[in-house]
């Protein structure tokens, strides 16, 4: 698939100065660096001397330090800025000191004599976002696995891993943090030799923080990453992996070229939408352009949090969360309803619409196959955690003397909301997890309403395993109860299903007067506080005559305990 629309930004270097199928063109001259970066014209810089790679690594392992120095090393930024983590750029990463958003650079190097092109792009490390990891591979021939060496190999070090492996790229393990009190280098290369059958003096060992042998890292890409397989002179063909859209620019495609070439001017076509776009622009990321905005719904609490604070603060909008749920399906019995639908199994994404049972054969839960990799100690608490969300055990095996990693079937949606926080809790921060697809099994599923004075709450609409109703009904009205703040009504908190409450809770009346203190006189100040309450207002969200503040919900889904 490829698509670009309006403006494009090639940020590969494969690209030429005309698009459709012409005439061969031969790589023929170097270019200076200082050259490049005025006109870069991708169309005579010699495909083999390209290498698109990526980091990918367990979360603050130190991808983001790395592509740091790797960018300082190549001279693509400033050393003496002190530029920090350059690809997290959006400002929600750099709060939270995460990378949120894959990000895109090209760099120029000099070795041996010859100029080379070294696409990186940097990937998020936190288990809620490895969908970006895949994406992102898509455009690369090889990676660096980053590994901390005194962590050693995580849940999402081994998952990372196989993605890059099935994608049949070539692997560099990069055991990061050397300069550490605890490093232990030779440890963690046994790991990596044991678990991935990567021999262990191939791995290489830095510190990204001093930068001690990152130009090794440098070195290595060039030899052990081969170059993209690209025939210029074949009609384009091109992958977008990343878009965005600017208000004022239009749409910028992240794309890597497979065949053909691309420039200013250029009709092309999307191969999926079948839709015709006029390339306005064509540029590399050197490393600045836009930062991207694209996600992906929710797959955790922290992307949920994440994506409505980049909302938030990219966009000014305002945002309902509501209740993250996972894709159920149900197999149908209403001739009714294979009427309406149109087909026997059906997939239920709003919880809203979930089929009575009366109507339907079967449910379907998707699972996962879930990796925890823990210290040996917290072992029997985190097997403890796992059945408690229903997980079945498939393995478990010692990646040395002191860490363990099990391997679990778990339903998709006793992981979704807050399995991760619950196992770092328990483990002291110390266990890992990572997870994949599985496909589905039957399960016994109810739809649970949450209802205030009798008015159902859209947001918390949620489909649960009947085992579990009351007790995540229970702890939904507790939540909503301790979130709520009190009002001028009595308020009565339901959890229901079908037509029977299964949970209760009563938040009593209560009138704040916010002119209480206020005795007589100044009247500016009673302006003041009347404006507040009424800006306080515009933050709530209304349910019958109950106002609700729009936090409460994130609120009640933080802080469920284990269902
Ligand atoms: N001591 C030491 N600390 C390092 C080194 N490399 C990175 N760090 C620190 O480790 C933490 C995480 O580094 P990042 O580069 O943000 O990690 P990351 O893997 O990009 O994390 P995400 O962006 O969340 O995926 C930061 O506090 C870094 O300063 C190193 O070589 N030595």
């Amino acid at each position: 698939m490829w698509a670009l629309v309006g403006r494009a930004l090639a940020p590969w270097a494969a690209g030429a100065r005309h698009a459709a199928a012409s005439e061969p063109r031969a790589a023929c001259r170097l270019f200076s660096a200082a050259e490049l970066k005025e006109k870069p014209d991708m169309s005579r810089f010699p495909v083999e001397d390209i290498r698109n790679f990526s980091i990918i690594a367990h979360v603050d392992h130190g991808k983001s330090t790395l592509a740091d120095r790797l960018l300082e090393l190549t001279g693509t930024i400033d050393k003496t800025k002190k530029n920090k983590q350059v690809l997290d750029k959006l400002q929600v990463e750099r709060e939270r000191g995460i990378t949120v958003k894959a990000q895109t650079a090209s760099l120029f190097y000099s070795f041996g004599g010859k100029q080379y092109l070294l696409n990186l792009i940097d990937t998020p490390g936190h288990v809620d976002f490895s969908y970006e990891v895949s994406r992102s591979l898509s455009a690369c021939q090889g990676v660096l696995l980053v590994v901390d060496a005194n962590e050693g190999i995580q849940a999402q070090t081994v998952a990372n891993f196989f993605l890059a492996f099935e994608a049949q790229l070539s692997v560099i393990p990069v055991i990061n943090k050397i300069d550490l009190k605890n490093a232990d280098p030779e440890r963690v290369g046994k790991q990596i030799e044991k678990v991935f059958d990567i021999p262990s003096e191939e791995c290489i060992k830095i510190s990204a923080k001093l930068g001690t042998n990152v130009d090794s890292v440098l070195q290595a890409v060039i030899e052990r990453i081969p170059p993209p397989k690209v025939h210029r002179e074949n009609p384009l063909k091109a992958l977008v992996f990343d878009s965005t859209f600017d208000q004022y620019r239009g749409v910028i495609a992240n794309i890597a070229l497979f065949d053909g070439v691309v420039s200013k001017g250029d009709k092309i076509v999307s191969a999926h939408t079948k839709k015709a776009y006029e390339v306005n622009e064509v540029g590399i990321l050197n490393p600045n352009e836009q930062p991207t905005h694209k996600l992906l719904g929710f797959l955790g609490l922290l992307h949920m949090e994440v994506f409505n604070q980049r909302l938030e603060q990219e966009y000014n909008a305002s945002v309902i969360l509501t209740t993250p749920t996972v894709p159920y399906k149900a197999v149908l019995s209403s001739a009714k309803l294979i009427k309406e639908y149109k087909e026997k199994e059906i997939t239920i994404i709003n919880p809203a619409q979930f089929p009575e049972k009366s109507k339907v054969t079967e449910y379907l839960e998707p699972v996962v196959l879930g990796t925890v990799i823990t210290p040996t100690e917290y072992t029997g608490k985190i097997m403890a955690l796992c059945q408690a969300r229903r997980a079945i055990q498939k393995n478990m095996t010692f990646i040395d003397e002191n860490r363990v990693m099990l391997k679990y079937l778990f339903p998709l949606n006793e992981i979704v909301v807050d399995f991760y926080d619950s196992l770092k809790s328990l483990s002291s921060g110390y266990a890992s997890f990572d997870y994949e697809d599985a496909g589905y099994q039957t399960a016994e599923l109810v739809k649970m309403d949450i209802l205030l004075n009798g008015n159902m709450v859209e947001e918390l609409v949620t489909v649960v395993h009947r085992e579990k109703a009351y007790t995540v009904g229970k702890s939904i009205c507790e939540r909503l109860k301790e979130s709520l703040p009190r009002q001028l009504y009595e308020i009565a908190i339901q959890a229901a299903v079908g037509s029977k409450v299964i949970a209760r809770e009563t938040v009593k009346a209560y009138r704040k007067n916010v002119l209480a203190k206020c005795y007589g006189g100044d009247i500016t100040r009673k302006m003041k506080l009347l404006k507040r309450q009424s800006e306080g207002k515009k933050k709530l969200r209304k349910i019958g005559n109950i106002e609700i503040p729009k936090d409460a919900f994130i609120k009640v889904l933080k802080t469920q305990p284990n269902k």
